[in-house]
């Protein structure tokens, strides 16, 4: 492992190893920190492949890792698990914390172009700094990366994958944001982070946008949902995900009876994901 990465925790978890791992992204300017699992390791030559998991407004590095309760099911099915953070933390920025839903925590997986928030490069971040220095300092095969996340994190999950048509065999999200340019958490992310008037770049981010424009080789996306979700109508938007049809996209929408926003949601499906994304891995 190079120098790049420093270990800050390490745990056995069924059989294999969850680490917590910090260095400086010359990306956003300042240090962040991840989360790995490493299912059990039969030689020092094996290589994972891997699913990243991107994590809600509010997020850490943590919350997936600690509370989805994915690592049984990864180790079963061989999976290696990375889980960003989700901003960049301590640049000083004025107003960087002043709300949950903007600012730390809530980096909305774009390319800031408004200098104020020059350094919250979550998109780059997630889909070529980070994957690069997984690659050069983990077992895990870079041909045979997926991608999941909640909520912005879904979000973020859906742009990566259609954005990049052949860097992940599959996409999977819970609850995702799916029309940012059209829901309030949306439009205030994307008003502070790309300017009040650049509708153009705006859809550039957008998942149902995105979704109807898509022309790679054929993705398949699972998306789960819960009908008591209380962020569903406002926020979350899915139908705008349905509503567009495109051959090269097999969406699967799973309505859930009864479930929410929270991670007991995503504890209840998160094998199920793990699973579809195993099939498209192996
Ligand atoms: N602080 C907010 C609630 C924030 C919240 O619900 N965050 C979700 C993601 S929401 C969309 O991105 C989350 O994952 N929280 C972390 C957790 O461990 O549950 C409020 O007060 O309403």
């Amino acid at each position: 492992m190079s120098t790049a990465l420093k270990q800050l925790s390490q745990n056995k978890c069924f059989g294999g190893l969850v680490t917590k791992y910090v260095h400086q992204s010359a990306v956003l300017g300042c240090e962040m920190k991840f989360q790995v699992f490493i299912p059990h390791q039969q030689s020092s030559t094996t290589k994972f492949p891997g699913l990243y998991f991107l994590s809600g407004l509010t997020c850490t590095e943590d919350n997936f890792i600690q509370k989805a309760g994915a690592q049984r099911k990864a180790a079963q099915l061989g999976i290696a698990l990375i889980a960003p953070d989700t901003s960049p933390r301590g640049l000083n920025i004025k107003g960087e914390d002043d709300s949950w839903d903007f600012g730390t925590g809530a980096g909305f997986y774009v390319n800031a172009t408004e200098s104020k928030w020059k350094n919250y490069q979550m998109y780059s971040y997630v889909t070529q700094e980070l994957p690069k220095l997984v690659n050069e300092n983990l077992p895990i095969d870079p041909s045979r990366i997926s991608i999941s996340g909640h909520s912005m994190g879904g979000h973020g999950a859906l742009i990566c994958a259609l954005k990049n048509p052949t860097l992940y065999k599959s996409v999977s999200a819970f609850a995702p944001i799916s029309n940012p340019t059209d829901c309030p958490w949306g439009i205030k992310a994307f008003t502070g982070y790309l300017g009040a008037s650049n509708k153009h770049l705006w859809e550039q981010y957008d998942a149902s946008i995105l979704l109807g424009k898509y022309d790679g080789p054929v993705l398949d996306v699972l998306v789960e949902v819960g009908d008591k979700d209380q962020w569903l109508e406002e926020q979350l938007k899915v139908h705008k995900l349905t509503d567009k049809k495109n051959e090269k996209v097999k969406l699967e929408v799973r309505w859930q009876e009864g479930y929410d926003h929270s991670y007991f949601f995503i504890q209840s499906f998160v094998e199920d994901h793990i699973a579809f994304h195993a099939k498209h891995l192996q």
